[in-house]
Formats: structure tokens, sequence, C-alpha cells
């Protein structure tokens, strides 16, 4: 029921807003406010060219939309990655209604100065962009500064050729079982639709098992305790459904979905199984045998001096929640954020690098001849290759780089500048020297991966696929850009090659691989179809679908 003093205020508020004066000195405001607020977006980036979009490109509204003439979206890197830095390698993205200005940088110069990590630089990783990587706890990924310092120092020592050398037998066993399991001796000639499913399921195997310490195989999967799923589906459900829980409000994870029901269950049976897994594994530790990543890593930060080891508050996991604000859950779990985040930063990489290798190499011969060729004279037809092998097979693994570069699975990195600084920008191709641009605090800088693998500075005919450009590089160089550069570039780049040389070895030695076409389907039609990208948390490519043919 209104009261008379509510009436009286409505007629009021009616008759005001009828008047059409009212609603212009709005749109008046509103439109003035936006052009404010642009030139100062605009002055903040110092007018560097670039693209003027109504939205952030990381932003809800153009997120809903596909690039096209008005919109830049997720994946406007990728969509104009052969016009964006035409005329400028580092250009500025400054949003016309909703979003902040941020600078965008295809030069490695560039890229060194803001994202490489250490203690020079002024720029840092903003949290709102790790959030994918929280959800089990602080980690070396997403963590910062002095804590970061400390993780990496934990985490270093557990990346060594132990670990390597663990990564290599388990790839063998993998490929041995899935060639056992598929039948594939029987069949002779195997059609695979979509080669992420086996490419995803050996990353999973092979982080299941040297990250986690958990027994898995291509046959037989141990299952959790309730016996529902096994742990392979339970790592699968979880990597397949993180972003989800993190976008997602609260009542959504309630909803009777099926998808959103198995997350729950695999969730918590991850929970109960890694709870049973670091029992087993304080035991193992004494005994010194397990040479996983989880148990290295507790050994490593059980050995650091007291001023490097993590505090038990640094260890446990912050289980961040945007909807609410961070909730500390003191759990008994240690490590438990570094382990999850192998396996979220290793599983989808590291999966869609080697499916489009296989897909390159199916439309190249030449380029597959020249790695098998390799492989005959390192190691030949009567025994496995063995890890000490891996440095002499630098063929199988430029084909892998070179995928690689046209699909960078960390697309963008992204940085904050933590006070007022001064990025040294080199001047256009062809002109010698740099100009000095000041950055305020709170600037956003993002590294285009993909601008820097197509970009002609670097690469000779970026968009056509050469191995042969990596011939004779040390694997380990950091001439090869996609891990990213300096102190921060990725700490799981040796656990990746080893395992891609590895598997690519024992494939392509038996195995030629071609496209599995359509009915009246060209090679080149099929290139268009199959190798493009597609992104999601990182960038891989769209589904693969290959033959494989026994080779005499
Ligand atoms: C093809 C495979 C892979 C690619 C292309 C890749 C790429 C990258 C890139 C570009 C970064 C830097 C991100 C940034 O600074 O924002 C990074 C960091 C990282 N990667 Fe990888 N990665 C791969 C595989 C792996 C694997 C297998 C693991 C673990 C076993 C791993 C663990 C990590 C971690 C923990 C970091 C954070 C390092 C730090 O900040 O100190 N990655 N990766």
């Amino acid at each position: 029921m209104s009261t008379p003093h509510f009436d009286s205020y409505f007629s009021y508020l009616t008759q005001v807003v009828k008047f059409p004066g009212f609603l212009a000195a709005l749109v008046t405001i509103f439109v003035v406010n936006r052009i404010w607020v642009f030139l100062h977006g605009l002055r903040s980036v110092h007018h560097l060219p670039g693209y003027r979009p109504p939205f952030h490109p990381m932003g809800l509204p153009a997120v809903l939309f596909p690039t096209t003439w008005w919109n830049t979206s997720l994946d406007v890197h990728w969509a104009r990655r052969s016009s964006l830095y035409t005329d400028n390698e580092t250009i500025s993205i400054v949003p016309t209604l909703i979003g902040e200005p941020t600078i965008w940088t295809s030069n490695l110069n560039v890229a060194r100065q803001v994202a490489s990590g250490g203690n020079r630089t002024a720029f840092f990783k903003p949290t709102w962009s790790a959030r994918a990587f929280l959800l089990w706890g602080l980690n070396l990924f997403a963590a910062e500064g002095e804590v970061w310092r400390k993780h990496r120092r934990v985490m270093g020592p557990a990346f060594s050729n132990e670990l390597y050398r663990l990564v290599w037998r388990q790839t063998l066993k993998t490929y041995h079982e899935m060639i056992a399991t598929e039948k594939w001796e029987e069949k002779g000639t195997v059609d695979i639709p979509v080669i992420q499913n086996l490419t995803f399921k050996l990353a999973l195997q092979v982080l299941g098992t040297c990250a986690f310490g958990f027994p898995l195989s291509w046959d037989e999967p141990p299952r959790t305790a309730s016996g529902s799923l096994s742990i392979q589906e339970v790592m699968h459900s979880v990597a397949d459904t993180h972003m989800l829980r993190i976008i997602a409000p609260k009542w959504v994870l309630r909803l009777p979905f099926q998808k959103i029901q198995q997350s729950n269950v695999a969730y918590e049976s991850m929970a109960s199984f890694m709870n049973e897994q670091v029992a087993g594994r304080k035991v193992e530790i004494q005994d010194n045998n397990s040479k996983d990543a989880f148990t290295l890593l507790v050994k490593a930060n059980e050995q650091e001096e007291s001023k490097y080891k993590l505090s038990d508050d640094e260890l446990v996991g912050i289980f961040y929640c945007p909807q609410r604000p961070p909730i500390i859950y003191h759990i008994s779990w240690r490590q438990i954020g570094n382990i999850f985040v192998m396996l979220f930063a290793g599983h989808e990489t590291t999966a869609n690098a080697l499916a489009a290798t296989l897909g390159f190499l199916a439309i190249n011969q030449d380029a597959q001849d020249e790695v098998v060729e390799q492989i005959n004279e390192v190691v030949g037809h009567d025994r496995d290759p063995e890890f000490e092998d891996y440095q002499n097979l630098n063929k199988v693994l430029a084909a892998f780089f070179e995928a690689l570069r046209f699909f960078p699975s960390g697309h963008i990195l992204i940085r904050e500048a933590s006070e007022d600084t001064i990025l040294e920008i080199p001047n256009p191709r062809g002109q010698e020297g740099t100009t000095s641009m000041a950055i305020s605090k709170g600037q956003v800088v993002i590294v285009d991966m993909v601008g820097i693998q197509y970009n002609p500075r670097y690469f000779e005919n970026p968009t056509s696929y050469r191995p042969s450009r990596w011939h004779g590089m040390n694997n380990d160089s950091e001439d090869f850009t996609a891990f990213s550069v300096g102190p921060r570039a990725c700490i799981g780049r040796k656990f990746a090659t080893t395992e891609v040389t590895c598997f690519l070895t024992m494939l392509l030695r038996d195995w030629k691989v071609t496209p599995k076409l359509n009915e009246g389907e060209s090679q080149e039609e099929w290139k268009t179809r199959v190798l493009d990208a597609k992104i999601v948390l990182t960038l891989g490519v769209r589904d693969v679908p290959l033959t494989f043919v026994k080779r005499k």
C-alpha cells in the first residue's frame, strides 16, 4: 500500500521523467563522461595506434560475440594475426564504451621487459589473470614477488633429470599400453576421428604418474574409494570443468545437470583420493624411493633452509571464489596447489601441441620423412629409445616446436605495472633504436604470444610450417620463445618436451600419419578445416582427424 508522501513523490518523478529534457540531459552526461574516459584512456597509452572497439576484449560483452569488424573478442590476436601488428609491433586497444585501455605487444624485447619476472621488473601478474589457476590453492603460476621466489626455489629441484627419466619411462609404458589396448597392430590401419582423445589421455597418464604419483595405466585405471569413477575420469572431469567452477555462482553448482553433478563427484573424489595419497606419501618420503614431482616437491621443501621454506600458510590452499572474499582452508595437504597447477598448466598445453604436431606432419610428408630418418639413425628398430637419446632426436623436437609456434598454448601473458615506469619500445622494423614510453602504475600490458610467433622480424615466412628453423638449436635454448622467456618462463618445458619426443619417436617410427579426409575433400581443404585455433583457457587446435598406417 502506498503512502500519500510516496504518491506525490511518484507523480513528481513521472512528470520529470516525461520531460524530454531530463532524458536528454542524462544521455548528454553519459556521452560526455564516456568521451572524457575514452580520451583519458588514449592519453594513458600515449595515443599508441591500435583498435577502438566498444568493449575490452576480455570483458563479458565482448566475449559473447566473435571478433568481427565491430568487436574485438578474446580471440582477436588469433583472428587478426596477419593484420594486428602490420604497422606497429606494440599497439593499444582502448574501448569506447566499457573497459580499461590495454597495451598489446608482439615484440620480444618488450616481452622481456614486462613478462620475464625476477627482481628488476616493475610488472607483476595480476591475481585476476591467474584466477583459473587458484582453485586448488596458491601456487607457482599465480604467486608473485617474494612468495613466487620461494615457490620457484622449492619447485625447481623437483624438475630434475630424475623426474624427466620418469617421464620418459612412463611415456614409453603408456605408448605400449595404448597400442596393445586399442589393438593397433591387429588393425594395421587405424582411423582416429579426434587425435586429442589420445593425446589428452597420454598427457593425463604422464602427469598423473609423474606429477601426482598415481599408478595409472591405459586399460585399467584405478578407481576411487567409492569405485564410481576412475582416477582418470576424475582428473579429466576436474580439468574439464574447473573454468565453470570459477565463473559460475554457487547455486549453479547445485543444478541437476549431468556435467555439473559429475564435476561435483569428481571434486569430492579428488579430495578424498588426495588425502589417502598424502598419508601414503609421508611414508614414501622417509623411504626415499619415489621419483614423482609430488614426492620430490615435499622432499625439496623439507630440505630448504628456513628462509626459503614455504610456511604452512603459503602451502595451504586459498580457495578462490570470485563471488565471496577468499577463504583460507587450513587443509592438511601440503604442496597441493603446486601439484594441481601442473595438471592445469601441463595437460591441455602439451596435448594440444602434440595434436597440432601430428596434424602438420600428416600434411607435410617431407617433414615427416626427415623426422623418421633421424629416428631410424639414432634409435633404429631393435630397441626402444632411451632418455639418453633425447638430445640426439632434435628433429623430432623441431617438428613439435614448429607446431607450437603456430599454436602457442600459452597465448597471452598478462602483466600490470606495479609502479610508474618506462618501457623501451623498439622502433618499427627497418628503423634502428627504441622509443621510451612512460607507463603509469596499474597499466595492463599484454604479451601476445601469437603475435610474437607470427612476427616477420623473427620468422621468415611465418605462415609456412618449417621445422628446419629449429634444426641444430639446443633443445633448451630460449631462442624458442613459446614457453616464455626469463626467470618466469615455463618450469614444465622439459617435462613437456621429454614426453613429446619420446612419444613421437615411438609413434612415427612404426606408423605413418596421414590426414583423415572427408569424402571428396582435398588436403588443402582439410588443412583449412582442421588447422585452426580453438581458445578455451589455453590456445589449441581444432579436433584433428588422422589415419595411421603401419610402416613396413
Ligand atoms: C606445450 C606445453 C607447454 C607450454 C606451451 C607452456 C607454456 C607456458 C608459458 C607461456 C608460461 C608462462 C606463463 C606466464 O608467465 O604467464 C608457463 C608457465 C608455467 N608452466 Fe608451462 N607450458 C607447457 C607445459 C607445462 C607443463 C607440462 C607443466 C608442468 C608439468 C607446466 C607448468 C608451468 C608452471 C608451473 C608455470 C608457472 C611458472 C612460473 O610462473 O614461475 N607447463 N608455461
